[in-house]
């Protein structure tokens, strides 16, 4: 039953309603977001968490004129819904249908886009010193968990935060005690500690009781009284001491305690951090028991839950990878692998249970990933980050000023390259090959299928440098992955296929197997090229001789890419033999089925058939 949710067209309607009703409102909002994640997939625990936080924040501001923004933005499900999107639901993170993130494009409440973490406090700070510059009476509030809070990002905002004058910022940690997996790392216990009470409460209390009375004139000077008292009760908390107004814990559940600190925080403006507790998966008990497997799942039966799949799946390749960790953990001590906060996304929940004194999450914090691996490396031992081509774009510079300028011995192991499919352009994996392979030093991987993964990652892990194996989600093609740790030559490719048409295809990853199929049409050669870098000039050198037309096929942006390797390659040789690099345009490629999406970019069999064919003709 969502009777008066159903009333709701946006959050005026919110702000109508009595306390009583903004508790029924968010009994129905629970309800539907189950009913609605289940049939559509997505981030159901989170959302869970933040339905009462999200009524009491926009029942207490005056949104879109106030700006809310969600870190991470996957717990953004209960705001699309209160502000218009309630009907969209149905095509959540489905192709032409809504995002799972906020973003602006989308909504005038999304004051920002978000899916990668950690970065709400520093947009709010933008936002926040805009407004004071421009006098606008607004409210600027950053939603992140205890999870985002831990990465870097997050202080640096904080920092500069804490000596910016004149802005009205709240920032609400949304504490569940919960990333994706079970949280890791000192704030951590910082923050249980002030959960449990024993920092602040005391002069919590006793600061807010002097707030209170206080008329709005002398604000500032309550402020100071407030500080004052907590300094003579006890040490200030850690966000008080880089000069926030430190209010909670409060729970994040009961309107009555959220809605009232709201109002009182609204009333204050200025730097206020306020510090929620929630539960991951609040109200659904399945999720509540597991809010790792309720953390992203796809549809459900919301009465059965998720069911254990039945029958012979084949493997994804991060199942793979996650065997051949073991594996070589096994049979090289030094192996040490390291997450960034994606034990289960990676494939490293055995490899922690096997190895768990060589196992790191070291929390959202992949530039630490990175360099925290050079330093490892710098020792002797190998380590080995697992890491979503996506998040290792945060981890940039490290990858070349800690690991690569010092050669140091890094594998990396780059899950979701290429399309990811219902998360979309966010944590699409599309730029890895062009942004590693001009680095140097660095071995670029792309294996076209499980074996090959396998094969290619003990290939990187025995080369004494840095080097990365990409390959994307989900599962491959059903190849047989052999037990072994032998390598494979080093910047070699396969032929797959001899043609007589003169014409060959590069393929570097698994979009081979269509090329393959393309090729049959075609009567092309085909080869597994495996290596970006180093590229396997020879093999390039001699198709030349016998080739007159080359077609590069990568599932990365085709600028920069494996096709840009090839063409560069060709002009530094003198090879005139026309390239078509086919691969993902210059566009950002919005969320959809993995399969339809390359379908649509013409990187299927009939796409590449229909487009070399018109492209021979223009040679
Ligand atoms: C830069 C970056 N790294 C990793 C992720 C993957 N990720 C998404 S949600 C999440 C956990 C966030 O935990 P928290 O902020 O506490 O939110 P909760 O899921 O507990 O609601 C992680 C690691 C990401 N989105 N962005
Ligand atoms: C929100 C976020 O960043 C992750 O939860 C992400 O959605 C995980 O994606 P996978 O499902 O590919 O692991
Ligand atoms: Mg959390």
């Amino acid at each position: 039953m969502t009777q008066l949710l159903s009333t709701i067209q946006s959050p005026a309607d919110v702000r109508r309603l009595s306390r009583t009703q903004l508790s029924t409102l968010s009994d129905e909002l629970r309800q539907f977001l189950i009913e609605s994640v289940s049939k559509t997939g997505g981030h159901l625990s989170s959302n869970l968490g933040t339905v009462e936080l999200t009524v009491a924040l926009h029942h207490v501001f005056n949104t879109p004129h106030d700006r809310i923004i969600w870190d991470v933005g996957h717990q953004s499900y209960p705001h699309k819904i209160l502000t218009g999107r309630r009907d969209e639901m149905a095509q959540l993170r489905q192709a032409g249908g809504i995002s799972g993130f906020p973003k602006r494009s989308e909504s005038e409440y999304d004051a920002f886009g978000t899916a990668h973490s950690s970065t709400s406090i520093s947009a709010a700070l933008g936002m926040a010193v805009v407004s004071r510059n421009m006098s606008i009476p607004r409210q600027h509030i950053a939603v992140i968990g205890d999870g985002a809070m831990t990465a870097g990002m997050a202080f640096e905002a904080l920092n500069n935060a804490g000596v910016t004058q004149g802005i009205n910022l709240l920032v609400i940690l949304n504490d569940n005690d919960m990333s994706i997996s079970p949280p890791v790392g000192a704030l951590n216990k910082y923050l249980t500690r002030l959960m449990s009470g024993s920092i602040a409460k005391d002069a919590h209390d006793l600061g807010k009781a002097v707030l209170e009375q206080l008329p709005s004139p002398v604000m500032e000077l309550a402020r100071k009284v407030k500080g004052h008292a907590k300094g003579m009760l006890g040490p200030a908390t850690l966000f008080e001491e880089l000069g926030f107004n430190y209010s909670g814990p409060i729970d994040g559940h009961d309107l009555d305690a959220l809605i009232p600190t709201l109002e009182n925080l609204k009333k204050l403006g200025g730097l206020q951090f306020l510090h929620v507790i929630t539960k991951k998966g609040q109200g659904y008990k399945l999720a509540e028991a597991d809010p790792v497997l309720y953390h992203g799942p796809g549809k459900f039966d919301p009465s059965l839950g998720i069911q254990a799949k039945t029958g012979v799946s084949k493997p994804t390749f991060t199942q793979v990878f996650g065997e051949w960790l073991c594996d070589q953990a096994q049979a090289d001590e030094r192996l040490m692998g390291i997450t960034p906060a994606m034990r289960e996304g990676s494939g490293l929940v055995e490899f922690e249970k096997r190895f768990p004194t060589r196992y790191f999450d070291v929390g959202i914090a992949e530039q630490h990933a990175v360099t925290f691996g050079a330093g490892i490396a710098c020792e002797g031992y190998k380590p080995v980050v697992a890491i979503y081509s996506t998040f290792l774009q945060r981890g940039y510079d490290q990858l070349i000023h800690d690991v690569a300028l010092q050669n140091l011995d890094v594998t990396f192991a780059l899950d979701r390259a290429g399309i990811v499919g219902a998360d979309g352009a966010t944590h699409a994996g599309n730029y890895d090959i062009a942004f590693l392979r001009c680095i140097p030093h660095i071995v670029v991987a792309t294996p076209s299928d499980e074996n090959e993964c396998r094969l290619l990652l003990n290939t990187c892990y025995q080369y004494p440098g840095p080097a990365s194996v990409r390959y994307p989600r989900g599962a491959g093609v059903g190849a047989e992955v052999l037990k072994t740790l032998e390598p494979v030559a080093l910047g070699k490719g396969v032929i797959k296929r001899e043609g007589q048409s003169g014409v060959a295809i590069l393929a570097f990853g698994t979009l081979l197997h269509p090329a393959l199929a393309a090729a049959e049409g075609l009567d092309a050669t085909v080869v597994d090229m495996r290596f970006v870098k180093p590229l396997d000039e020879t093999l390039l050198r001699n198709l030349a001789k016998t080739h007159k037309a080359f077609v590069t096929v990568e599932e990365g942006c085709i600028m920069g890419g494996a096709g840009s390797a090839v063409t560069e390659f060709f002009n530094q040789s003198a090879i005139t033999c026309p390239v078509l690099p086919l691969g993902l345009p210059d566009v950002f490629i919005d969320h959809g089925e993995q399969q339809a999406i390359l379908s649509g970019l013409g990187l299927d069999k009939e796409g590449m058939q229909e487009r070399i064919a018109a492209w021979l003709k223009t040679i």
